[in-house]
């Protein structure tokens, strides 16, 4: 196991209701459509993660409104530039009321965003995007297969004082292996049974993540496309438990 630099606040663990398990992926236009959702999943999630679509068009604003409520908040903005300008991009996000916020993990950013992170912000480093298989790897330049990248980066991550990782949860167990019990697994790519992949390359369901041994598992599609998306939050919450 790796583990050199502690993480930020031990335990991890950041509650113990099971809903928080769940991470809504607000991937929406506007932010009255995410409000919408918001509403219409009402008390079956407490957790919502808002990235590029949203973030880029009030997004923002609209995280320190629902951390002001008591929601959390999951601020998927992916940094990747030089120490400096990740260092300060950290240090102001953490202004927002966030509970997690993204760089990749690449080790001067992981270090950078280390040194930049805030009282109650988690930093998680996105391994390798779940978007990705070997080919696709390889046609970025990688020399190594997913899984290797993966263990590697989360090996760096450790050793850095990273928070939590986001991989796919078909790597959950190894890279539980790597970082051991402290810190934090986050996955998307998550598929209840029958639901479509889209893009998705490493996929798992709700449950088989659990067993992987994940903290927290990232949907987006499968809730915000769905007929009834309250009632597909509270069965993935009840895989999840
Ligand atoms: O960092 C992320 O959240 C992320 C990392 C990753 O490797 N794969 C991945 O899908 N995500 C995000 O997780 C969400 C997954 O959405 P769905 O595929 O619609 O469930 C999207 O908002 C992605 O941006």
């Amino acid at each position: 196991m790796v583990g050199a630099a502690s993480p930020k606040d031990a335990p991890m663990t950041v509650s113990a209701d099971p809903r928080d398990r769940l991470i809504v992926a607000l991937d929406l236009p506007s932010v009255p459509e995410a409000e919408a959702l918001i509403d219409r999943i009402g008390d079956a999630a407490t957790f919502y993660k808002i990235g590029y679509r949203l973030g880029y068009a009030g997004g923002l604003a609209l995280a320190e409104r629902l951390a002001a409520r008591g929601l959390k908040i999951f601020l998927d903005l992916k940094l990747h530039d030089i120490g400096n300008t990740v260092e300060e991009g950290v240090r102001s996000a953490s202004g927002l009321g966030a509970t997690f916020l993204t760089v990749h993990a690449y080790p001067q950013t992981m270090r950078a965003a280390v040194r930049g992170r805030g009282a109650g912000l988690k930093i998680l480093a996105v391994t390798v995007l779940t978007s990705y298989d070997d080919a696709d790897a390889a046609e970025a330049g990688y020399g190594l297969p997913v899984a290797e990248l993966v263990a590697k980066r989360a090996a760096q991550a450790a050793e850095i004082g990273i928070d939590g990782l986001v991989c796919s949860a078909t790597e959950a167990a190894s890279v539980r292996r790597i970082v051991g019990p402290d810190r934090l697994i986050v996955t998307p790519g998550i598929r209840p049974a029958g639901a479509e992949a889209g893009d998705q390359k490493r996929v798992m369901t709700p449950g088989d993540a659990r067993k992987a041994g994940i903290d927290h598992v990232v949907v987006g599609r499968p809730i915000t496309g769905a007929a009834d998306p309250r009632a597909v939050a509270q069965a993935i919450v009840a895989d999840l438990a």
